[in-house]
């Protein structure tokens, strides 16, 4: 039997089956291994599909972060697209023949956004059908995932798409489980629980799920009482596994009930928007910019005033040495001590060393030895 068959008997299995006491177990150890098969089937297309040739999908990584577009046909993705990004000139540097995709890049506060549209997605991917690994390898880079959505239409598509994601390792809006796991050579399996569990994830589940995996020997401590199988099932496959933000946009609320807009933008991580009556987009960009959390760094030269027009862009919560980082790799050895000023600095300047962690809007000078 193949791989996809045996990822249809397992969802068939898996729907036949009642939820209950009874069955929870078994139940727990059909979702391990269909984490398992979808894994293989992702991991199997990677061999066959890197080899070239022109489907192939790729594209180059530039920018301070990148975004990728996620949505059904006719959602209104390339009308997006065309309003918030500016000309894709930046690709032409790059010739990929494969390159089937084309990012904008959205310039914001100094920054310089990639927004990548990801072609006829993911639709199967998780089935193995299409080019979905090569398009799901992209999402997996993705700082924040744009889930566009035409709030003309019912909510499945929203639903559909996260399955879809779901079902390929993505999860959005959610951080990692807090289940410490640890492989070991000897010693049996040791599971402790910091707190009773208060789901289905108990020591006799996450014993069953491992012995399919044929682990029998590893450290595991659950955290939190709230972690559930298919958190357990997660950590396992950690490295198949992607914690990325998401933000839904419901474009097109220019064709629905002012209630109805209404709805929508209360739900989480959501704004909704126009593209054809220009309504919503600073919001977009807004939030995109929000969600990123990303810190601008003015560099200052001795004596001069700082370059304010033109940020160095890093991630929250970076560190002197990361600054460094992005500006050339080598530049760390170099590097003496920073003047700091802002409101990371206790004192203004403040030396500091690589280890200092920079916020947002900070004035940093550079010595170097
Ligand atoms: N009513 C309304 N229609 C819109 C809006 N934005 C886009 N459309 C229409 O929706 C259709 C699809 O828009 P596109 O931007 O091509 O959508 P897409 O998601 O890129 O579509 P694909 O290229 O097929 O993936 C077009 O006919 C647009 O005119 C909007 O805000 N309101």
């Amino acid at each position: 039997m193949g791989i996809v068959d045996k990822i249809k008997a397992i969802e068939e299995e898996m729907s036949r089956t009642q939820k209950n006491k009874a069955t929870e177990h078994h139940l727990g150890l059909l979702k391990g291994k269909l984490a398992r098969y979808r894994q293989q089937l992702l991991a199997d297309e990677a061999g066959a599909g890197g080899s070239g040739g022109g489907t192939g999908f790729e594209v180059a990584k530039s920018g301070d972060a990148r975004v990728v577009l996620i949505g059904y046909p006719s959602v209104g993705k390339s009308s997006l697209l065309g309003k918030i990004t500016s000309t894709k000139s930046e690709i032409a540097h790059y010739s990929f023949t494969t390159l089937t995709s084309v990012p904008g890049v959205l310039k914001h506060e100094g920054a310089e956004i990639q927004i990548v549209d990801l072609p006829g997605i993911i639709y199967g991917a998780s089935q193995g059908k299409g080019r979905g690994r090569q398009v799901v390898a992209t999402a997996r880079t993705a700082d924040l995932v744009l889930m566009v959505l035409d709030a003309t239409k019912s909510k499945h598509q929203r639903e559909s798409l996260e399955k879809e994601l779901e079902a390929v390792g993505i999860r959005l809006n959610k951080e990692k489980p807090n289940i410490y796991f640890k492989k070991k050579e000897t010693g049996g399996v040791k599971v402790t629980f910091t707190a009773p569990t208060k789901t289905t994830l108990t020591e006799d589940a996450i014993k069953l799920i491992l012995k399919d995996y044929r682990i029998h020997n590893a450290d595991v401590l659950v955290r939190d009482d709230n972690c559930t199988i298919d958190d357990f099932i997660d950590i396992i496959n950690d490295q198949h596994r992607n914690y990325i933000k998401c933000l839904y946009v419901y474009n097109k609320i220019d064709a629905v009930s002012l209630e109805e807009v209404d709805r929508l933008a209360r739900e989480p991580n959501t704004v909704v928007m126009s593209c054809e009556m220009d309504l919503g987009l600073d919001d977009v960009v807004k939030e995109i910019w929000y969600q990123l959390n990303l810190s601008r760094v003015f560099t200052k030269k001795r004596g001069i005033r700082p370059e304010f027009g033109d940020p160095l862009v890093v991630r929250n919560n970076s560190t002197v040495g990361d600054l460094c980082h992005s500006i050339h790799r080598d530049f760390k050895d170099k590097f003496k001590y920073a003047l700091v000023w802002g409101s990371s600095a206790k004192h203004s300047p403040q030396k500091c060393g690589l280890n200092h962690k920079i916020h947002d809007e900070d004035v940093v000078s550079l010595f170097t030895k």
